[in-house]
């Protein structure tokens, strides 16, 4: 079974308001409310794909609420657990350029810390953990680490898809997978990652500190894909890029996908950058549809 882990769910609330106005009142032409965060993200791709998935994590309040009901209504598996503050609400404006502004998280009581841990207990061998997004500030910051380090020995493959120090903390517990994007991987080695031939410069790194696969995402650049054997570029077909948000998620569950249903690591790869860059230039998520008229246009080197 495949568990994503979602400490800091939103709603994500995308607005389109063209031309945005600072200072001034400005009138939406559209709108649309989603459950949000990065592991609920990945479990809506892998279910959007025809794979089971269960999302943990932690949700309270009217938008708690509604993040759960969305799910429950399509059909996604979630254990989440009732906090009493309100989970957050990231707005993305979407005007000449997109701009986000992510919400405040709400602090989470040391029960349901404790409660997240009688769950993960029952993880087992084989199982897959994805621990996405965001820490709450009220959790320690190296939380992702503290899992992992519980279940990485009894066999649990985890896959990280973090950035700062839960990112940095996280690899010596050796992640199946990592997957930052070129600015996330560049702020772990404080320096700019511009090209595709630095990320995977820099990727290798990430396998020197414990990663066992790394993807780097550079948006309309594609990405890379860096194991202790095999290196990968992939090029992507350039198209009107219409929603950046979820990108990154679909690549890490397009890769799960694909890889749990028999592919090697290459094709999983040029699955996973496929469904990415069908998630990019479509509204809402990719559909397999897309992903199947994307992949022959990808270009793995
Ligand atoms: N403008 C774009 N055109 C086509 N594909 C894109 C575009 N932006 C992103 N993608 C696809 O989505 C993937 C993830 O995007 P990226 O923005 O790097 O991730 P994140 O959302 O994690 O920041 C890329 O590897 C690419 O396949
Ligand atoms: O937990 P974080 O890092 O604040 O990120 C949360 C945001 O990331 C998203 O999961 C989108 O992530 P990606 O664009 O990287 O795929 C949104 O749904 C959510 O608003």
């Amino acid at each position: 079974m495949i568990y994503t882990l979602t400490l800091n769910p939103s709603i994500d609330y995308h607005i389109w308001v063209a031309p945005f106005q600072e200072g001034q009142i400005n009138r939406a032409q559209k709108e649309w409310k989603a459950a949000g965060g990065k592991g609920i993200n990945v479990s809506k791709v892998l279910q959007i794909l025809g794979m089971d998935s269960t999302v943990l994590g932690y949700v309270g309040g009217f938008t708690g609420e509604f993040i759960q009901q969305e799910l429950e209504q399509t059909g996604v598996v979630h254990q989440l657990i009732p906090i009493s503050g309100e989970s957050r609400i990231n707005v993305k404006i979407k005007a000449e350029r997109e701009t986000d502004i992510s919400g405040v998280s709400p602090a989470i009581p040391a029960e349901a810390v404790e409660q997240l841990w009688a769950q993960l207990d029952r993880l087992q061998a084989g199982d897959y953990l994805v621990l996405a997004g965001s820490v709450p500030e009220s959790l320690p910051s190296d939380i992702y680490q503290t899992i992992m380090n519980k279940l990485g020995p009894k066999g649990v493959h985890l896959v990280l898809d973090a950035k700062g120090k839960a990112l940095r903390s996280g690899l010596s517990e050796r992640p199946f997978l990592i997957k930052p994007n070129h600015h996330e991987l560049g702020e772990l080695f404080e320096v700019e990652i511009r090209t595709p031939q630095e990320a995977v410069a820099y990727g290798r790194k990430a396998v020197e500190l414990g990663a066992q696969n790394v993807i780097v995402s550079l948006a309309e650049q594609g990405a890379v894909f860096v194991n202790r054997q095999e290196t990968y570029i992939a090029r992507i077909p350039t198209g009107k890029l219409v929603n950046s948000i979820g990108a990154g998620d679909s690549v890490v569950a397009g890769f799960l996908y694909a890889y749990n249903t028999g592919s090697v690591v290459k094709d999983a790869f040029s699955f996973a950058v496929a469904a990415g860059s069908a998630t990019a230039l479509s509204e809402g998520f990719c559909t397999p549809e897309k992903i199947a008229e994307l992949l022959p246009q990808i270009t793995i080197l």
